[in-house]
C-alpha cells in the first residue's frame, strides 16, 4: 500500500518579507536535444497538404537558453512543438534525439517542461496555493512534505515572487497579480520537478520591455546555474534580450534562415550581402530581411526569392560547418524514470480534491448565487403551491409542485456543471500532459467536488418546501421525498459532467444542455401521452430522470392519499383517491423504488460514459509513443 498522506501546507506563516532559504536547484547532469532533417506536412483539404517545416536540423545542449524567432507564421510554435514531442511522429519525417537516443513518453516527460503562452490557472488561488499543489502532485511521496515546500519556497526566490506570494492568480473580474507575474507563476509550476529541458512558447508577449527582460534574464541565470537547456519562441527581442540568447534560429516560412549566436548571425547576413543598418536592432533587421512579405504579389515574389536565397546559403553553410554544435553528441543511456505518476491514485484524489475545495469555496459569487437560486426557488415554490388542498385543484397543484420540483432540480443543477470540464480543460491537459496524475483521479476529485454544493442547493429546497406546499404528513414519506430529490441532483450532476466533457466549449454546452434537459422534460411526466407519440421517439422515456424522479415522487405523494368526495352531478375529472390519479396518468411503472434504482443506474452510467470521453477530449498534448 503506497502512502496517502498529502500534509498540504498552508502558508499561513509565510508573509511577505520573510526570510528566505538562499538555495538554488541542484544542477543536473548534461543534457543534448539534436533534430536532423525534420519536415511536417498536415493536410489541409482532401487533396492538398502544406509543409510547415522544411528539413530542419539542428543540435542545443544544457545550459543554454535558445531562442526560436521569425515572422508571424514563420513556424515558431510549430518547431517548438515538434521538439516538444507534441506533435504525433506519424505526421514528421526526420530524427529527434536527446542524449543520442530517441525520446520515450515516459522519459521524456519526466524530462521536459512546457510553458504555454496562455497563463491558464486557478484564479482563486494565491501564488503559494500554486505552486504548492504543482510540488504535491509532481514530486514524489518519497521526499518529505518539507522538502517539497523548500522546493516551492526556492522557487518563489528565484522568481522574485515572494511579494506576490500570498495574492491571488486572479482574472479579468477579480484583478490578481500582475501578467509578468503570472507568467512567473506558469514557469514555476514547471520547475517544480527541475526539468532538464524547458519549452516556453512566447514568455514575453504581452507583457512591457523591463517585465520581459527580468523574465529572460532569470531563465537565463536558471539555464545556467541549473545546466537546463532552455528553448523559447519569441517575436521581436529588444538588444539586451538578444544578448541572453546563446543560440537562435530564424525561421521563415518553415525554413532555417539561421542557426547560432547573434553575432555570428551578423557577420553571415552581411557576407550575404545585407550588413546591419547602423543604430538598428539586430532582431527588427532579421525580421525585416527574413520575412515574407505579404502586401503585394510583386513584394510577396521578391521577399520569397531572398528567403529561397537565404535557405540555400544556410544549407550551404550548414553542410561545410555543421548545424551550430559546439560539443560532441555524447551518447549516454536514457535518464533512469521512477514510476510513471509520481504520487498514488488516493494521493492524487486528495490533493485535487482539497485543490478544487478551496477554489470552489473562494469563489463567493458563485457559491451565493447557488445558494441565493435555492432560497427564491424555495420561496417562489411555497408560496405558489402554498397547503395544496384536497380536492380536485389539489390534485393539479400537488402533479405541477412535483413535476416542478423535478425539473428545477436538473436545469438548476445541469446548466452550471456543464461549464467546469470545457473552463478547466486546458489546465487539465496542461498537467495531464506534464504526466502530473492520472485522468481518473482528476475526474472523479471533479466529480465529488461538484457533489456538496449540489447537495446543499438541493436540500434548501426539498426540506421546507415539502411541508409549505402541504404534501402528506409523514415522516417516512418526507424521507422517501428528500431522498428522492436527493438522487435526481447526483443524476442531473452527472449528466452535466457527461454533457460538459464532450462538448469543445462551455457556449457548446450552454446550448446542449437546455435542449437535453427540455427533451427529458417532455418525456417526463404529464405533458405528454406517450401512446400518441410515435415508436421512434418512445424509447426515450426510458433515459428520462425526470420521468422517473417524476413517478417516483407522485408515487410517495399519491399513494394512500384520499380526497374530498366528488361532488354530485359534477361533470368534471373528479378523483376519489390518489391511486385514481397515478393511474390516470400512467404513473406506476415503475414502482417508486425502482424508479430510484434506475436513475441511479444512469447516474453511474453517465459518470462512467462521461469520464471515457473526458479521456478523450482531455489528451495530453504529449504525442510521443
Ligand atoms: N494544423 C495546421 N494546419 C494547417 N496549417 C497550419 C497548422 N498549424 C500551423 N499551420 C500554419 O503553419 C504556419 C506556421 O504556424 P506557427 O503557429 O508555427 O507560426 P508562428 O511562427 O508561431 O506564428 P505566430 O508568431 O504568428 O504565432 C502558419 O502559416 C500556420 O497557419
Amino acid at each position: 500500500m503506497r502512502e496517502v498522506v498529502i500534509d498540504i501546507p498552508t502558508g499561513r506563516n509565510s508573509k511577505s518579507g520573510r526570510v528566505l532559504p538562499e538555495k538554488s536547484l541542484d544542477a543536473g547532469a548534461d543534457i543534448s536535444l539534436s533534430w536532423s532533417d525534420v519536415s511536417l506536412s498536415v493536410n489541409i483539404s482532401k487533396t492538398e497538404s502544406k509543409t510547415l517545416l522544411h528539413n530542419l536540423s539542428g543540435e542545443v545542449h544544457s545550459g543554454e537558453v535558445v531562442a526560436i524567432m521569425g515572422g508571424s507564421g514563420a513556424g515558431k510554435t510549430t518547431l517548438l512543438n515538434t521538439l516538444a514531442g507534441r506533435i504525433g511522429p506519424s505526421d514528421l519525417t526526420g530524427q529527434i534525439l536527446v542524449n543520442g537516443a530517441p525520446r520515450s513518453k515516459s522519459t521524456w516527460r519526466k524530462l521536459c517542461a512546457y510553458v504555454e503562452q496562455d497563463d491558464l490557472m486557478y484564479t482563486n488561488l494565491s501564488v503559494f496555493d500554486t505552486l504548492t499543489y504543482s510540488a504535491m502532485l509532481r514530486l514524489p511521496a518519497s521526499l518529505p512534505p518539507e522538502a517539497k515546500a523548500e522546493r516551492v519556497e526556492t522557487i518563489i526566490m528565484q522568481l522574485g515572487l515572494n511579494g506576490c506570494r500570498d495574492t491571488w492568480i486572479g482574472n479579468a473580474e477579480h484583478k490578481g497579480i500582475s501578467g509578468g507575474e503570472r507568467k512567473r507563476v506558469s514557469i514555476g509550476i514547471e520547475l517544480v520537478t527541475a526539468p532538464r529541458i524547458l519549452f516556453l512558447d512566447e514568455p514575453t508577449s504581452g507583457l512591457d520591455a523591463f517585465t520581459a527582460f527580468n523574465i529572460i534574464d532569470e531563465l537565463k541565470k536558471l539555464a545556467v546555474k541549473q545546466n537546463m537547456l532552455i528553448i523559447m519562441t519569441i517575436h521581436q527581442p529588444r538588444t539586451d534580450i538578444l544578448e541572453l540568447f546563446d543560440r537562435s534560429i530564424l525561421l521563415s516560412t518553415g525554413k532555417t534562415m539561421w542557426f547560432g549566436s547573434t553575432a555570428d548571425a551578423l557577420d553571415h547576413f552581411g557576407s550575404l550581402g545585407y550588413p546591419l543598418p547602423p543604430k538598428t536592432n539586430p532582431s527588427d533587421y532579421f525580421l525585416d530581411i527574413i520575412t515574407l512579405d505579404q502586401r503585394s504579389e510583386e513584394l510577396r515574389t521578391s521577399s520569397l526569392k531572398r528567403i529561397t536565397w537565404f535557405a540555400a546559403a544556410w544549407n550551404e553553410r550548414a553542410a561545410k560547418f555543421g548545424h551550430g554544435s559546439k560539443r560532441a553528441l555524447e551518447l549516454v543511456s536514457e535518464p533512469e524514470v521512477a514510476d510513471k505518476f509520481p504520487r498514488s491514485i488516493v494521493a492524487e484524489f486528495l490533493i485535487l480534491l482539497h485543490r478544487n475545495m478551496k477554489n470552489v469555496a473562494r469563489d463567493k459569487a458563485t457559491l451565493g448565487a447557488s445558494i441565493g437560486q435555492s432560497i427564491i426557488i424555495m420561496l417562489f415554490m411555497g408560496f405558489i403551491f402554498f397547503k395544496v388542498g384536497n380536492n380536485a385543484v389539489g390534485v393539479q397543484n400537488r402533479l405541477g409542485a412535483l413535476f416542478f420540483v423535478a425539473v428545477n432540480q436538473t436545469f438548476g443543477i445541469v446548466m452550471p456543471t456543464i461549464g467546469i470540464f470545457p473552463m478547466e480543460r486546458q489546465i487539465i491537459k496542461r498537467e495531464r500532459s506534464a504526466g502530473t496524475y492520472r485522468s481518473i483521479s482528476v475526474y472523479s476529485a471533479k466529480v465529488a467536488s461538484t457533489l456538496p454544493l449540489t447537495i446543499v442547493g438541493a436540500l434548501i429546497v426539498a426540506i421546507p418546501v415539502y411541508w409549505m406546499i402541504g404534501l402528506q404528513a409523514d415522516a417516512g414519506k418526507y424521507g422517501t421525498f428528500i431522498v428522492i430529490v436527493l438522487v435526481h441532483s447526483f443524476v442531473s450532476n452527472a449528466m452535466g459532467l457527461l454533457i460538459g466533457s464532450a462538448v469543445p466549449n462551455a457556449t457548446v454546452g450552454q446550448i446542449l444542455g437546455p435542449l437535453v434537459t427540455v427533451i427529458f422534460l417532455l418525456f417526463g411526466g404529464e405533458l405528454l401521452n406517450l401512446e400518441t407519440v410515435p415508436q421512434v421517439f418512445r424509447w426515450i422515456q426510458w433515459i428520462s430522470i425526470i420521468s422517473y424522479t417524476n413517478k417516483a415522487l407522485t408515487q410517495n405523494e399519491f399513494t394512500g392519499l384520499s380526497f374530498d368526495p366528488c361532488p354530485q352531478n359534477s361533470t368534471s375529472v373528479c378523483y376519489r383517491n390518489g391511486q385514481a390519479v397515478l393511474d390516470q396518468y400512467n404513473l406506476t411503472n415503475p414502482s417508486k423504488w425502482a424508479a430510484v434504482g434506475v436513475n441511479v443506474g444512469l447516474g453511474c452510467a453517465f459518470l462512467v460514459i462521461g469520464f471515457l470521453v473526458f479521456r478523450k477530449t482531455s489528451r495530453p498534448f504529449l504525442k510521443l509513443k
